[in-house]
Formats: C-alpha cells, structure tokens, sequence
C-alpha cells in the first residue's frame, strides 16, 4: 500500500494583525502595533499550498477560529449585545480584547500532535490538540481544533482523537512544532521525537532565564501515552535553555525532520550526543540516518531566528528525493542561502530547495513549518478523511474568490473593534464550513 506525507496549512483568519501577544517570539515583539493584510496573508498561505500540491504532495486546509472571541469576553463578565461586549473589552481591558483577536490558529503546527497508524498500538492515527497554556491568546485554540479536526477526520475505524490535555502551565503542549518522526519510510514504524522546553515537577532541571518555556515532558509523555506509543520507539530531548532566551520558542525554529534526515543547529540540544545515540539506537541501522548539525560557525542562532533556516518543510518529493520549503527570509540572507545551496550538493537526500514569501505569517514568528500540520497516511486512510479540505485546481480558485470577496485588504489595532468586523468573520466561516463541508464547527453556528 502506498503511504505518504500530507500537509494540512492553516488558512489566515479574517482578523490576522500583528499585537505583540507572544513574549520570547521576537517577531510578534518587533512587529507589535504593525498594520497588517489579512488579504495578503491568507493569498501567501493558499499559494503555498497549491505550491505543494504542485510539486506532487497531498496538501489540505484547516479551517481558521471565529476571533474575536465573544464567548470568552463574556466568560470574563463583558456583558450585553456582542457589539457592545467588544466595545467594553477593548476600553476596560485592551489586551485581553488584543488576546481574543489573534489569528493564531493559523499556524497548526501547534494545532495537534499527530502520530500515525505504523506508531500506534491500535493501527489508528493519533490526534491530540495542543493545549497551548502558555500564551492567553493561544489557549482559545484547542476545543475548536478538536471539533475542526474530527470534522475532518471523522471515521472512527482509522482516527482516534483526544481531548487536549489539562490546561495548565505543568501540561503545557504546544504540539507538532515540538515533535518530529523519524522513519524510513512513512508506512513502516517510525521513532517519535518529542522535544520539550522544561520539566514541569523538577525545579533542579535547567529552564530558560528571560523567555519561557512553554512545552514540558510530562506534556510529551502524556500524549505517547495517549497515542499507544511504543517506548522503544520514542525519543524525548530536552531543549537548550540559552536558546528558548535567544528566540527559540518552538523548536521548529531550530531544528526540522523527514524521513530519515534530522536538520539542526548544534546549539538546540541539552545532552545532545547522548540522545542522539539513543535515537539511532531505536531508528536502527537498516536505513541510513542522516543527522545534518549546522555549527554556529555556519549559521548563528540568532540568524537561524532572523531568517527561519530550520522553520523549513522538508518534503519527500514523488520520486523519493527531498526538497526544503523555505521562507524568502532564508534567500535573501546570503550565508543561509548559500549554506542551503551548498547543502543540496552533498551526500544526503535533500536535492532541492524552493523559497515562498510567507511575509504576513513571519512577521508573527509563523514560517512556512509553522502553517503546516503533518499527517502521515496510507492511500486508504486518505480515502477516509473528508475529501473537501483537499487541495486542488479548484479548491484553490473557491478558496482566492472567498479570500476576496471577505477579507479586509488592511487591519490596524483600532479596526479589531469594528463590530462589522465580528459580522464579515462570521459570514467568511459560515460559508468556509460549506465549502470544506465541515458541518456546525463553530459556537456562533449553535447560537
Ligand atoms: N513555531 C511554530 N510552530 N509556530 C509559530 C507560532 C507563532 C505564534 N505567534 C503569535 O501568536 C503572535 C501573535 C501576535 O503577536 O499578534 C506564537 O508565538 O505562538
């Protein structure tokens, strides 16, 4: 049976704008108060995907979340029509009405955790949403991403899906960003790398000084648990404290895999040789494992965290070869983009790189691996899922002609409290749920 790896990219929401919510992310510090294009946005991450479908890859959407999020403003005791609960949020608390505005659930690598059938003790695929505790804004996101998924994923014969984990700081779970699948092929049993930031019950363990951790192992092991994982294929490794405080919030900002390739900065590791061992001991010596280390003689991290080397897609192309899916960020920096030209002369299995401009998304700390929820599957697992939220010819032009006809051009911070704009969000959704045939996802659908 054929297996592959699909893509699922999260489609920018209606109210994308740039509000500084993410302390240690440099990028949403440094653009805070920006005006952003929520137009653009959503157009730049369409294009990539239909760039990926182009290039012979299974590629589909997930659906953005209804912001502002009334439900949650009245939650916290703003009462009266939904008008008049975001007027009254935005005057008497400002940042938390900023907070209920994100479009972050556009960058779904932080969606889920995803481990697939080969993996799992029931020969189903994984799901469980990542609670995402760290950041307020953030924490809106997993009950809508469960419902999202289910609606995608819905027979119970090939998915199994989770609720997110406790909602709290020692279960923080920032999902796939932090995890990584090793394997030689995508059918067969793979080594699930979980990558963490700190321990939650262990105060004598290293943690970051100025920015925080946000994903801690007792997240990781708690979802292995959950996915019937196989201890003697799972790997965790602890994130190098020095970087979470250089701007390394996830760890897809520095360090990506596929297959049998693990691309890294020689600096994102705590232990690093150690459990490098340990997960070619578990990968096997069947297929050969190629771990590509940058040195900081290559690439600073601090370059790695201007211009997203690592936040790339690594993708196996139809004919087995690999290409990296880079941000613009990378080929404008000469060292990186002559590091990755020089990368796909050597003896390793990625031959191409390609650049798309994801500008809007960067500017959040969101690059190309941030927008894309990774789901290895067989043929018939495909068959399963809900064949409209896959792209092609024609979901691309469906999905333009919707990006135009209701998305604002510009959106500043003093628009995010246009009532109008709640309207023209919740229209855009109504008919993005026909369109994907995702059903009564969201809560403005049940009122
Ligand atoms: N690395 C991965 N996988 N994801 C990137 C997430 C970026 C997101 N930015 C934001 O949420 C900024 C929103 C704002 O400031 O308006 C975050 O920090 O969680």
């Amino acid at each position: 049976m054929k297996f592959f790896e699909a893509n699922f990219d999260g489609l920018v929401g209606p109210t994308h704008n740039y509000a500084g919510l993410s302390i240690g992310n440099v990028a949403s510090l440094s653009n805070a108060k920006n005006s952003s294009s929520p137009r653009q946005a959503a157009k730049q991450g369409l294009s990539k995907m239909k760039a990926l479908h182009d290039l012979g890859l299974v590629q589909g959407v997930l659906a953005p979340q209804e912001r502002p999020d009334v439900y949650t403003l009245r939650r916290l005791g703003f009462t009266g029509t939904d008008s008049q609960v975001i007027e009254k949020a935005a005057k008497q608390a400002p940042a938390v009405f900023k907070a209920v505005c994100s479009a972050s659930s556009m960058w779904t690598a932080n969606a889920a955790t995803i481990s697939p059938s080969a993996d799992t003790a029931d020969g189903k695929i994984h799901f469980t949403p990542a609670n995402l505790t760290n950041k307020f804004h953030r924490s809106l996101e997993p009950v809508t991403t469960g419902k999202i998924l289910q609606a995608m994923f819905r027979d119970p014969k090939h998915f199994a899906h989770h609720t997110h984990l406790p909602d709290n700081d020692h279960f923080g779970d920032e999902g796939a960003a932090n995890h990584t699948r090793l394997c030689s092929a995508y059918g067969k049993q793979g080594v699930e790398l979980f990558v963490f930031g700190r321990y939650a019950f262990d105060s004598s363990k290293p943690i970051p000084k100025r920015y925080p951790a946000r994903h801690t192992l007792e997240a990781c092991e708690a979802v292995a648990r959950l996915h019937g994982l196989s201890y003697e294929h799972v790997v965790y490794m602890q994130q190098n404290p020095d970087v979470i405080d250089q701007g390394v919030f996830h760890n897809d900002v520095i360090a990506v895999g596929n297959q049998n390739v693990l691309f890294y900065h020689q600096q994102a590791f705590v232990d690093t040789q150690h459990k490098l061992a340990e997960l070619q001991r578990k990968f096997g010596n069947d297929t050969e494992l190629h771990l590509i280390e940058v040195k900081d003689s290559e690439v600073t991290v601090e370059q790695a965290v201007k211009t997203y080397l690592f936040n790339t897609q690594v993708i196996t192309l139809p004919n087995g070869e690999m290409a990296i899916i880079a941000p613009t960020e990378s080929q404008d920096n000469p060292a990186v983009s002559a590091y990755l030209a020089e990368l796909t002369q050597r003896n390793t299995p990625i031959k191409h790189v390609h650049y798309y401009d994801v500008k809007q998304s960067m500017q959040n700390g969101g690059g190309p691996a941030c927008l894309r929820l990774r789901v290895a599957m067989s043929e018939g697992e495909k068959q399963a899922l809900n064949q409209h939220v896959l792209m092609n010819e024609s979901l691309f032009a469906t999905l333009n002609q919707w990006v135009d006809k209701h998305y604002r051009d510009q959106l500043s911070e003093a628009d995010l409290v246009d009532p109008q704009l709640l309207l023209e969000s919740r229209t855009a959704l109504d008919e993005l749920t026909q369109i994907l045939q995702l059903g009564s996802v969201y809560q403005f659908q049940q009122d």
